[in-house]
């Protein structure tokens, strides 16, 4: 049944490209090579079945993993890979992080800065990979997406405090931009990003995504992923998003973005 589901998916797959003129399947294999799936040793520690040899020995893409799960939900529309799933971190996790954001929250930074003084207004918090609830989560994440860990930065948390967004924005970092070098360097562009709300928020803060013509409210635990890039691994601006204010309450999010190349800074 799963493999039947997979077949069907690369199919679609393969009309999107065509839909999209980006050319012929090489495009598409470069795609596949480009996702970095797990590292057998990752997998192994983790106590479960390589998700790379899963991966390989059903044709399976990252796209049609997260289109198995139960309970993914995918945007339709050819524009972007976007997929939402509710429930992914349960409360206690979601608690523990929040805690740890609370202790550790800094002014949020930005690339590229246009000179708007309140283009990011959160605080954000570098959350230490040791940390029970960090690698408990990390783990919770590779199992899920079997993208390899050492692709990933280290999770961040964001806090937004009422008047606090995140005006719209790219993940990946701007081939050409000033900081692209400066970001770019040493682990490449971003490719996927993972978002969590760890709470509900009484009004405000969802992240609305103008292209997609989608906005997505917060719920505490439930999981947002997308990838940064198009079939032939150009950065895609349709994942442009914009974390918007909160109106009433605290908003608290997580996000683990994976490079193209291993992690190294
Ligand atoms: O808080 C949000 O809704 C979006 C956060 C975001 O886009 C980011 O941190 O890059
Ligand atoms: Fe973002």
């Amino acid at each position: 049944m799963a493999r039947a589901r997979s077949s069907a998916l690369w199919a679609g797959k393969r009309l999107l490209h065509k839909a999209l003129c980006m050319g012929s399947e090489n495009c598409f294999v470069t795609h596949l090579a480009q996702d970095c799936y797990a590292e057998v040793e990752v997998i192994a520690q983790t106590g479960r079945r390589s998700i790379l040899h899963h991966m390989i020995e059903s044709g399976e893409s990252i796209v049609s993993r997260l289109s198995a799960l139960s309970g993914m939900q995918r945007l339709p529309t050819p524009k972007a890979e976007l997929f939402q799933l509710r429930g992914l971190v349960p409360d206690d996790l979601c608690d523990a992080l929040i805690a740890l954001i609370e202790q550790g929250r800094r002014p949020s930074t930005i690339a590229d800065d246009n000179g708007d003084a309140y283009f990011r207004t959160s605080e954000t918090c570098d959350l230490d990979a040791n940390l029970p609830a960090v690698a408990r989560f990390e783990t919770l994440l590779t199992q899920l997406c079997g993208l390899n860990p050492a692709y990933g930065e280290p999770l961040q948390g964001q806090r937004y405090a009422i008047g606090q967004e995140f005006k719209p924005h790219t993940d990946y970092f701007t081939p050409g931009g000033r900081d692209f070098t400066k970001f770019c360097a040493l682990s490449g562009n971003r490719t996927w990003t993972f978002m969590i709300y760890l709470n509900d928020v009484a009004a405000g803060g969802a992240t609305r995504f103008k292209a997609l013509d989608k906005t997505f409210h917060p719920e505490r635990g439930k999981l947002l992923c997308w990838n940064n890039r198009l079939a032939n691994g150009a950065v895609n601006p349709a994942t442009l998003h914009h974390g918007m204010k909160v109106r009433k309450g605290v908003k608290y999010v997580i996000t683990k973005w994976y490079r193209e190349k291993p992690w190294r800074g």
